[in-house]
């Protein structure tokens, strides 16, 4: 892929609808991005940013609306059908990175392409390939000896190595310095355009969602499109 932005809807969210005890979380929730595009979704604690997250990942079921990854609505699918689905297309980064820390970041990295049903040698081979691209060094140490900052370069590695259509991350930078929170955005913001992907970053952070190419709040269950550099 030539990584330029197209209008090709990688992911594409349409009248996404969940409550949970009595309280409407989302509400004719619509979101499109395209291949090449980032987007960042802000909006005040409990708002419902990771829950619409969780639907996009097919985690949590939402009660009305679709949403579309590659192609394909995966509200409708069946879980296992589901399963391959999100392995095969999508990739996501959690705060805390959520690696194993008694493996190497290679062998991190490995194992996603390994449960993806890449052979050894090659999950391997591009295991190092990525953590290389992504200057995360010691890959051969326990990951738990790692800064924060290379943790999450890690853990963008292990959710780019089966070449997802659509990267997620939640709060990627929440737990790190302000340098360490530029260089993984740094690394963050270059995925869309190099690799051809969607990417979806729910941020606390104005700086980090300032850097994505549309910037969505969530607010009265609603996503309201942001003006840059206005974060309240
Ligand atoms: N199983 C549940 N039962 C009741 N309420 C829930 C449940 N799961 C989530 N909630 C509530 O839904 C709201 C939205 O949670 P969510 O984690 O999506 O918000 P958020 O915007 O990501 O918050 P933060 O920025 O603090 O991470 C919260 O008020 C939470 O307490």
């Amino acid at each position: 892929m030539d990584g330029t932005a197209t209008d090709d809807p990688m992911l594409a969210v349409k009248g996404l609808r969940y409550e949970i005890a009595d309280r409407v979380l989302l509400d004719g929730v619509d979101l499109r991005v395209s291949a090449g595009e980032s987007a960042a979704v802000v909006g005040p604690s409990g708002s419902g940013k990771s829950t619409l997250l969780g639907c996009v990942l097919g985690l949590i079921r939402p009660s009305a609306g679709s949403v579309q990854v590659a192609g394909s609505d995966i509200v409708k699918m069946r879980q296992r059908t589901l399963e391959r689905h999100r392995s095969r297309h999508m990739g996501v980064v959690f705060q805390f990175g959520e690696l194993l820390p008694e493996l190497t970041p290679v062998e991190n990295v490995a194992l996603a392409a390994l449960l993806g049903g890449t052979g050894s040698h090659q999950a391997y081979q591009r295991a190092e390939e990525l953590l290389n691209e992504l200057a995360v060094p010691y890959q051969g140490v326990p990951t738990s000896r790692l800064s924060g900052g290379e943790r999450q370069r890690t853990a963008v590695a292990r959710a780019l190595i089966n070449e997802p259509a659509v990267l997620l991350a939640d709060e990627p930078t929440g737990a790190l310095d302000a340098a360490t929170r530029d260089s993984v955005a740094d690394v963050l913001f270059t995925v869309p355009e190099r690799r051809g992907c969607a990417l979806v970053v729910v941020t606390h952070d104005a700086e980090v969602a300032d850097r994505a190419d549309h910037c969505w709040e969530l607010k009265d269950a609603t996503l309201v499109q942001r003006v840059p550099g206005v974060l309240s």
